[in-house]
Parts: structure tokens; C-alpha cells; sequence
């Protein structure tokens, strides 16, 4: 990077801080204090830049600290996105450009009454009654669905089908009270660490900026019947079960649905810099695990951080990379879990005994070529990468200065020149589902 800022890399939560803060729904001030109450890198003192680089050292915005206590913040390069609903650009758009546009419908006037509904769960019968009783006599109803870019707990509804649910709740809405609402997805932290931190902003606060003049939270319209039966399903589940089967079988049969007895299985992307793993490969993930598949992303940036920290880009450092994440896949599939690794992976020798080591672990393993070419990935060139490497500044880089070998026993070719990120996740997802039985 040539800007001499210090860098701070963003976790998946603060990125969904700084994505509020890029569309104007909390200021530079607030992601600057949450940035720090989270303390987990440097964060510029007083009159000092930082820029705030995602996990794959992306530039996206420089952070200032102003004199009067302010801050400032510009934007570098957009933010990486992924598909799924969570991700549809007519849904998911900057607070002031949702807000411009409520203060345009919902008339000239102060006070027109724009009501703001917090979806953050999976909404009950009582909550689509509720929406439909407060939004009696509101001019606009906007409804909110806070989307966190971290997956959610196994188990529990994540941000597509939060969204999904919550498409269905306006298509409700809009029958029963005759104007459909607004639905837009907001940005938000997965994790109460970042959420919750000191100087955090307030869900209510957000949509404010969104353009909600009063905002209720649809969880707290659950009659306490509601709230004490969605707590009691998985209990109410395990029940039934020992109702209907005598203690051996039950065991059984709540093993069976716990997904324990499931075969695991790895996903291995592999191709050039730039080529699209990353972006297919995380795509992937969050689509299987929303499946209810336990799925665990080790993208190659990601790993290079951790697990293979101070690992160069020879020979033997590349095959010691892949061979880590080979193992830690394999592991991740030997307990039923679905491992997606995105490495580049150059070398024949290290790809075959990853294969070799998921299906020692009784995994499945699937090998995705991402064949887009030399030319394509250069042209994207994200990073810049590739220009420093033509200009000689970083050695061994693949495609240029370091072989690719490419393979001949993949699974599954994908050109991303001429697929889409959604075509790609769904020919994988394909495979693998055929593969799982
Ligand atoms: N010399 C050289 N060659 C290739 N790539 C380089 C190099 N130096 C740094 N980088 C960055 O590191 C990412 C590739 O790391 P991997 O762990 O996937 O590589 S490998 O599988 O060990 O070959 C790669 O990320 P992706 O672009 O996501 O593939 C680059 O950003
Ligand atoms: N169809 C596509 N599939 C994947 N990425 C694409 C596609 N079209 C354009 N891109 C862009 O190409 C770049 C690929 O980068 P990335 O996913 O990080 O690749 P890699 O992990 O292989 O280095 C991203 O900026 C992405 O937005």
C-alpha cells in the first residue's frame, strides 16, 4: 500500500460499522468510537489518519481524527459484496439515499409519521398482526432488517432468510393494510462485542437515519405465549421425539436430525489471484450454512493471517500452506462439517493430498478449477497487485513469476469471465448436494 496511514484491518462486524457509517447512518465520530471501544488494532490518536482495509488488505475508506473531537471519513474503494437476497442492491441501500427518498414520499410535512419496523428475528404470527395494526394511519412504513455479514450461530436464521422472511411480512402487509411497505436491509454487526461497545450507535438511531421518525422492534409485540414457545421449539422437538420412540430409538433419531451421521465434505477453489474465489467461495458458504450445512470458510488471505502467519510465496511455503488448510478441512469434514478453502493452490502435488487427507476423514471432496484467465484476473487487478508484480516488487507471484499447474482432475471448471458470482455458487452447490446424496 503507498498510502503511509497506518492500516487497520476491518473484522466482518466493524466492516458492517463502516458500511452504516459510508451511507451516512451513523457519523465518522460514532464508527471512530466503536472502532476504538472495540479495541482490537490501532485506531489513529488525534490528527492521525488510519485506512481501513478489509481482511484481504483492500483499501475502502481513510479514518481522520479532527482537532474539535470530530472525525472524518473517505471512501477509498467499494466494499467487496456477495449475493443472496441480504445482498440485492434494490433492498440494500445507504441510509441517506433511503432517507431522501422517504422525506419525498411521505410528504413535505414535519410530521408525517413514518414508522420504522425492526425486523431482527424470523417474524410470528403475532408480529404480522402487530405490523399490520401499527401501521394503521403511518404515511410509510419502512421495514428495517438489520443483516450481519458474520454467519450466524448453526441453528439460528441468518440474514438471507431474515431477509426472505421479511419480504414475505411486506407482501402480508401490503394485502392486509393496502400499502406495502418499504423494505430496506441495514448493515449490522453480528456480534455484541462490536454492538454493544462503548460509543456503539443504537439500532433505533439507525433508523432514524434511514428516515423513521418512530421505530418499534417487532419482537417486542410477541405475546409472553409467543416468546416462551419460540424459546421452547428445540425442547418441544426433543419431546416429541421421546414421546413417539422408546429411549434407544429417540437417541437415535435426534442424532439423526442434529445432522451427526451426515458426511462431511471439502470445497477446494483453486486458480489465480483475482480470479473470484474469494468472492464465489464466501458466497457459497453462507448460502450452505443458511442450508443448515455447518459450513467453515478458510479463504486464502484469512489463513495467511493466521495459520500459515510468516509463510512466504516459494515452493515450499505455498505447499505448507496448502497442506495446513488441508488438514484443518479435513478435520472441519471428519465431524460432518463442510469446509470451503479458497487458496490459490498452484501447485498439482499440494492439491492431491489435501483429496488425499479429506477422504481419509470419510469427507467428499470437491475440486473447483476458477479458470478465469491470466488476462481477466490482471485486469481486475483489485489489489494492484499484479502491476507491482509486472513492475518487479513482489517476487514469485503467480501467473507472472510462479507457475500455476493447472489440474486435470477438477471437479468442476468455472470461468468467472463470462459466469456470474449466483451462477457459480449454484453449479457447486449442485455438485456438492449430488455428491452428499
Ligand atoms: N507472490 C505472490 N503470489 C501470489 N499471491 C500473493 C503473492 N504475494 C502476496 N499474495 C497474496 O496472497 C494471496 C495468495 O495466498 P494463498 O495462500 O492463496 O497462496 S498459495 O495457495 O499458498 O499459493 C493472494 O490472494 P488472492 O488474490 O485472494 O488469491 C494475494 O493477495
Ligand atoms: N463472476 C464473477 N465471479 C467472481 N468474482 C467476480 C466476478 N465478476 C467480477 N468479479 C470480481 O473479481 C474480483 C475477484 O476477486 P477475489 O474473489 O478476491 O479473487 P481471488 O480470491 O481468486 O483472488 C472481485 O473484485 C470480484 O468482484
Amino acid at each position: 500500500m503507498t498510502d503511509s496511514s497506518p492500516a487497520r484491518v476491518l473484522s466482518d462486524d466493524e466492516l458492517d460499522l463502516l458500511e452504516l457509517a459510508l451511507g451516512g447512518a451513523i457519523s465518522p465520530a460514532a464508527l471512530a468510537s466503536a472502532l476504538a471501544g472495540a479495541a482490537v488494532g490501532p485506531l489513529g490518536t488525534s490528527r492521525t489518519a488510519t485506512v481501513l482495509t478489509d481482511a484481504e488488505n483492500t483499501p475502502l475508506a481513510r479514518l481522520t481524527a479532527q482537532d474539535d473531537g470530530g472525525a472524518g471519513l473517505e471512501p477509498l474503494k467499494p466494499l467487496a459484496t456477495a449475493v443472496g437476497p441480504q445482498w440485492d442492491p434494490a433492498v440494500r441501500r445507504p441510509a441517506r439515499e433511503v432517507r431522501a427518498e422517504v422525506a419525498g414520499t411521505a410528504g413535505p410535512q414535519e410530521d408525517a409519521d413514518v414508522l420504522g419496523l425492526l425486523v431482527t428475528e424470523a417474524p410470528t404470527r403475532d408480529e404480522a398482526d402487530a405490523a399490520v395494526r401499527l401501521a394503521a394511519g403511518a404515511d410509510l412504513v419502512l421495514l428495517l432488517v438489520p443483516a450481519a455479514r458474520r454467519a450466524p450461530g448453526h441453528g439460528t436464521v441468518g440474514a438471507p432468510g431474515l431477509v426472505r422472511a421479511a419480504h414475505g411480512l411486506a407482501a402480508d402487509l401490503g394485502a392486509r393494510s393496502g400499502r406495502r411497505p418499504v423494505t430496506v436491509v441495514v448493515p449490522w454487526p453480528g456480534a455484541a462485542s462490536v454492538g454493544t461497545a462503548p460509543g456503539a450507535p443504537a439500532l433505533t438511531d439507525v433508523a432514524a437515519a434511514y428516515g423513521a421518525r418512530r421505530t418499534e422492534t417487532l419482537t417486542d409485540h410477541r405475546t409472553p405465549a409467543t416468546a416462551q414457545a419460540v424459546t421452547a421449539l428445540p425442547q418441544v422437538h426433543d419431546d416429541a421425539v421421546r414421546a413417539l420412540y422408546p429411549q434407544a430409538s429417540a437417541a437415535e433419531v435426534t442424532r439423526a436430525a442434529g445432522g451427526a451421521r451426515r458426511a462431511g465434505a471439502v470445497v477446494f477453489f483453486t486458480g489465480l489471484s483475482g480470479s473470484g474465489k474469494s468472492t464465489v467461495a464466501r458466497a457459497l458458504a453462507a448460502e450452505l450454512e443458511d442450508d443448515g450445512l455447518g459450513t467453515t470458510l478458510l479463504d486464502g488471505d484469512e489463513v495467511r493471517h493466521h495459520l500459515s502467519k510468516g509463510l512466504g510465496f516459494d515452493r515450499e511455503s505455498r505447499e505448507t500452506n496448502v497442506r495446513r488448510i488441508g488438514y484443518v478441512a479435513s478435520l472441519v469434514a471428519r465431524h460432518g462439517g463442510i469446509a470451503v478453502a479458497a487458496p490459490i493452490a498452484p501447485f498439482a502435488q499440494g492439491r492431491a493430498e489435501v483429496r488425499a487427507l479429506a477422504e481419509q476423514a470419510g469427507g467428499r471432496f470437491v475440486l473447483v478449477h476458477v479458470s478465469t484467465p491470466l488476462e481477466v484476473c490482471e485486469a481486475r487487478d483489485r489489489k494492484g497487485l499484479y502491476a507491482r508484480a509486472r513492475a518487479g516488487e513482489i517476487p514469485d507471484f503467480t501467473g507472472i513469476s510462479s507457475p500455476y499447474e493447472e489440474p486435470t482432475d477438477a471437479d468442476l471448471v468455472i470461468d468467472t469471465t463470462d459466469v456470474p458470482v449466483a451462477e457459480a455458487v449454484e453449479r457447486v452447490r449442485r455438485h456438492l448436494t449430488a455428491v452428499l446424496g
